[in-house]
């Protein structure tokens, strides 16, 4: 067996480890990359990106409906779906360059296309190669969850691997799960045609800000989303149209097909991890601050592997601060307080830092929030999509926490992902000066009204500013 030794070996090609791979082999680090089946990984293939693609084209078959009330009438779209799924698949093959092999290849790593497994605390093996390196990153991912619902082994069911390869329309969608995935999900079949209906077995969206979450789900259930709440499902059957489910409420339901949308599990299994002592659990590889794996100081987990939060973004932070210790020998400790996150639905809901309720529970009155609506943004009314509001948690004239929910929430996030990573006094934010009309001024807004109380409702103010007004000539 051919051995390598090499400074860097980095296992999973999707958004942790090619960003661990790039930024090390770009800065003179040697780096072996491991990848047992599609570079890019899930998010490219099987994640953000086909799903930001479908909703894409859901937003314009929705945009044609609702049309009238710009003065253009309106139609109900003919929604092509195997040219919708083209639309998806060409959006993944302009990224996929990015993340291919040859490019790679190009910036000097040496790429391996095999499942890669420990064989001893410094040795991996993969396509029959042995490699020793300096410092593993295990970057393997994760999958969907497949809840034990009885029935389920016998019922044909989508998950993010199959879904975006489906050609034929779904007469009926049933999703499991009213997280981020069922509910964008559930939102793109609708508004391209298809009957859905979301069983949840707690609170659809249930990790947000309730008012926030409330928000959206209106206005799914306004497009004809049927959402069952804390239901769980006690029975699934396959039946001549598609699958029935028998909800805890005794209601059946049945559809064409089924998505599974309850989680996520990390994928592990083909790693061998106790031949390199590396500790783990079902959440993923157990990590310290540094994001070294408990057992083996040797190896670092990143992304969706590392047994936290599972976002794109926070896979490429987690790659910088491996990128510190392993190729700058730095130190380096992960922060949890200032990862933003998006469920892209319309309206978006945007969240970084603690929820007001998180904030409460770990402060008490020590918070304060200051709010503004969308309906009083200017961008909004013209683009007539009111709903929503800017909600700022602020502690000690800072700003620890904001929650956005209404159009373009996503982009709307970015100014206070600032104000909470720089730990940005609310002062700051009430005072930049941004354009005019845009829907990013809620933001700045939402940060004047915490100032509004002592500015104009003030009666010592008032009686100062009197009293100035009198002497000025
Ligand atoms: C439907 C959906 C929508 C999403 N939308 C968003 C979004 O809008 N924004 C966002 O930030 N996040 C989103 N996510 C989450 C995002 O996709 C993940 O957080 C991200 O892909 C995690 O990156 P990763 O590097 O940890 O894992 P992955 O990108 O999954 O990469 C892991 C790679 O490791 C490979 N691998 C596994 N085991 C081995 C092994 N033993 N040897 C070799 N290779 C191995 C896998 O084949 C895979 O290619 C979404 C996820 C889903 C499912
Ligand atoms: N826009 C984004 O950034 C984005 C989009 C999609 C996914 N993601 C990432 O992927 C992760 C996983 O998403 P997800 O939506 O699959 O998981 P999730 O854990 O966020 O939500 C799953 C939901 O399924 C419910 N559930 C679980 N078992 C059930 C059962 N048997 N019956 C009914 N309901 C059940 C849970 O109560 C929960 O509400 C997210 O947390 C996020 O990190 C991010």
């Amino acid at each position: 067996m051919e051995r390598i030794e090499t400074d860097i070996c980095v296992i999973g090609a999707g958004s942790g480890g090619l960003s661990v791979a790039a930024g090390a082999v770009q800065m003179g680090a040697r780096v072996v990359l491991i990848e047992g089946a599609e570079m890019g990984g899930d998010c490219l293939n099987f994640g953000c990106v086909p799903s930001k693609a479908l909703i894409a084209a859901a937003a314009a078959a929705q945009a044609q409906r609702g049309s009238a009330a710009f003065g253009i009438g309106a139609v109900e779209p003919v929604v092509d779906f195997g040219a919708v799924k083209d639309h998806v698949a060409s959006v993944i093959a302009a990224i996929a360059p990015v993340d291919s092999q040859e490019r790679f290849e190009g910036l000097g790593c040496l790429v391996i296309r095999d499942w890669g497994r420990f064989v001893s605390p410094r040795e991996v093996e993969a396509g029959g190669r042995r490699i020793r390196a300096r410092r593993f990153v295990i970057a393997t991912g994760s999958r969907a969850a497949v809840p034990p619902v009885p029935g389920i082994e016998g019922v044909p069911y989508l998950t993010n691997e199959t879904v975006f390869s489906l050609r034929e329309r779904p007469a009926h969608l049933l999703v499991l799960g009213a997280g981020p995935i069922g509910m964008e999900m559930a939102q793109a079949h609708r508004r391209l045609g298809s009957a859905v209906t979301v069983i949840e077995a707690g609170r659809a969206l249930g990790r947000e800000d309730p008012e926030a979450a409330a928000v959206v789900i209106a206005r799914l259930r306004e497009e004809g989303v049927d959402i069952r709440e804390g239901q769980g499902v006690v029975r699934l059957r396959a039946v001549s149209e598609g699958v029935e489910a028998v909800l805890a409420d005794g209601a059946v339901v049945t559809g064409s097909h089924l998505l599974v949308a309850a989680g996520r599990v990390p994928v592990l299994e083909r790693l061998d991890l106790p031949a390199a002592g590396v500790a783990f659990d079902k959440r993923g590889v157990t990590v310290g601050p540094d994001l070294r794996a408990k057992g083996n100081r040797r190896v670092f987990a990143v992304g969706d592997a590392a047994g936290g939060a599972q976002f794109t973004h926070l896979a490429g932070y987690h790659a910088g601060l491996v990128i510190r210790q392993a190729v700058l020998g730095l130190r380096a400790r992960v922060r949890g307080d200032h990862i933003p996150r998006v469920t892209f639905t319309t309206p978006e809901l945007a969240q970084v830092g603690p929820t007001e309720a998180e904030a409460r529970a770990a402060h008490g009155d020590g918070i304060s929030v200051a709010r503004a609506a969308f309906h009083h943004n200017d961008r909004a009314q013209a683009l007539r999509e009111t709903e929503g509001f800017a909600k700022l948690v602020i502690r000690r004239g800072r700003v620890i926490g904001a929650t956005v929910v209404g159009p373009e929430a996503g982009e709307v996030i970015a100014p206070l992902a600032l104000a909470v990573s720089a730990r940005m006094k609310v002062s700051t934010l009430a005072g930049v000066v941004l354009p005019y009309p845009t829907l990013a001024e809620v933001a700045k807004r939402a940060a004047g009204a915490h100032f509004a109380p002592a500015l104009f409702e003030n009666p010592r103010l008032k009686t100062f500013v009197r009293f100035v007004q009198r002497f000025l000539p």
